[in-house]
């Protein structure tokens, strides 16, 4: 097995991308907060302290934790990764012809951790102008002193969705959202350039360069084991997206049955993992609102993986199907679905504040916010080990546990 591989969703987690909130937080305004597609803003002091008792959990429970922002800083001391990084975040089409000469040469003279900073964290234009004289530029002269020049990546707290680990590779996100498609620059930097990756094999299942077309993001990716995958059809992950992800992976011969469920396009369900995680083997914790969802089983034609270009097979299913869609890709009789009764209302609020976004740390061990008693008592009823974490402020992001980590070595299950 490589140095780097998912083998699974629920198996032992042995290592994992975790972003430690940091300055790209303090950027959010009453009035930027929703295009930063966030529903409240956060005390970010607070929001540190839950994500440092967050990554102890994870600490605890065996997992070696990576920082995003270090890694980004050692990837940047590789001129070619600095000059990719720098080739995607000063771009004529945002700051305009005349100032990126200028926006360049200031990052270029920076230290790596100063870089970094700036690529998460943004730049406002006094910022900018403390460190330079204005150039003269219509895009920058028309900017208001407190307006960022770089814009933040305050999601980057959501290490799943910009980039995800199927088996033996990774697909680097095509982003849906504006807001967000710079974070997979910072990780196509860090898959390419970091010594931590290039010191070992993986295969890629796409290069994260987007368009906002054919978009696939990672919090609608489950893995589920033994050669099957799990994909939301969402308001961030396109059916174009789909075929294309399960073509790469069927091409590499690591995957073969990949479902895909059609979820309604809204923000409460933006990703497959807010209203559906798997627990151990064979169970789920399931939103009672999701209703019977259409669902598809996409297989390569032929019988077999690893071909160049495989065309594919697609048996679409009615509503009501995907539970059996699901069970049949991973060879079992039936799956368990962990749906905690509790009022429409209540149900309705721990969805929200991510109570079926539980990260597996191992078969029937999982990390959960404390903010979703309901659900977390249930899952225990049930025989599940909860882990519980505090979410009072980085719940405010719509991201739980689930979202919050990228895993890049997890066992597969037998
Ligand atoms: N895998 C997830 N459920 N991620 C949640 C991401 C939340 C983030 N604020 C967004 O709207 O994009």
């Amino acid at each position: 097995m490589n140095s780097l591989y998912v083998g699974s969703e629920v198996g032992q987690l042995k290592q994992v991308i975790v972003h430690r909130p940091g300055t790209e937080l303090l950027r959010l305004t009453p009035e930027t907060k929703e295009a930063l597609l966030f529903d409240d803003l956060l005390w970010v002091r607070r929001a540190q302290e839950e994500h440092d008792m967050f990554t102890q959990a994870l600490d605890d429970a065996g997992a070696e934790v990576l920082h995003l922002d270090a890694l980004l800083r050692e990837t940047l001391s590789e001129p070619a990764a600095k000059e990719y990084v720098l080739d995607h975040t000063f771009d004529e089409r945002v700051h305009g012809p005349a100032a990126v000469p200028a926006l360049r040469h200031m990052a270029e003279s920076m230290s790596v951790a100063e870089l970094a900073e700036l690529v998460i964290g943004g730049m406002t234009k006094r910022e900018l102008l403390e460190r330079i004289d204005e150039p003269r530029s219509v895009v920058l002269h028309s900017m208001a002193a407190d307006d960022l020049v770089v814009s933040a990546l305050p999601n980057h707290l959501f290490a799943r969705d910009a980039s995800c680990w199927v088996y033996g590779g990774v697909a680097v996100s095509s982003m849906n959202k504006p807001a967000r498609m710079r974070e997979a620059v910072t990780y196509e930097a860090i898959y390419r350039w970091h010594p931590r990756f290039t010191s070992t094999d993986f295969s890629r299942w796409s290069e994260g360069i987007s368009d906002g077309r054919a978009t696939v993001e990672g919090g609608d990716v489950l893995v589920l084991g033994n050669g099957a995958v799990l994909v939301g059809m969402s308001e961030r992950t396109t059916p174009q997206g789909i075929e294309r992800l399960a073509k790469r992976l069927f091409a590499g011969g690591q995957a073969d049955r990949v479902v895909a469920l059609r979820l309604p396009v809204a923000r409460h369900f933006m990703h497959l993992d807010t209203v559906m995680t798997m627990v151990d083997e064979h169970s789920f914790i399931e939103y009672a609102g999701l209703g019977d969802v259409a669902s598809y089983t996409i297989t390569p034609r032929g019988l077999s993986t690893g071909d160049g270009d495989p065309e594919l097979n697609i048996v679409g299913h009615e509503p009501g199907h995907a539970h059996r869609a699901i069970a049949d890709a991973l060879g079992l009789h039936g799956l368990r679905i962990l749906t905690a009764e509790q009022d429409v209302h209540s149900a309705a609020r721990e969805q929200w504040d991510d109570g079926c976004n539980a990260l597996a740390v191992a078969p029937g061990v999982v990390i959960a916010y404390d903010r979703t008693p309901t659900s977390n008592a249930f899952l225990r009823e049930s025989g599940v080990d909860v882990i519980e974490v505090p979410g009072g402020e980085l719940g405010r992001g719509r991201g739980g546990p689930r979202c919050m980590s990228c895993p890049t070595l997890r066992d597969p299950v037998a």
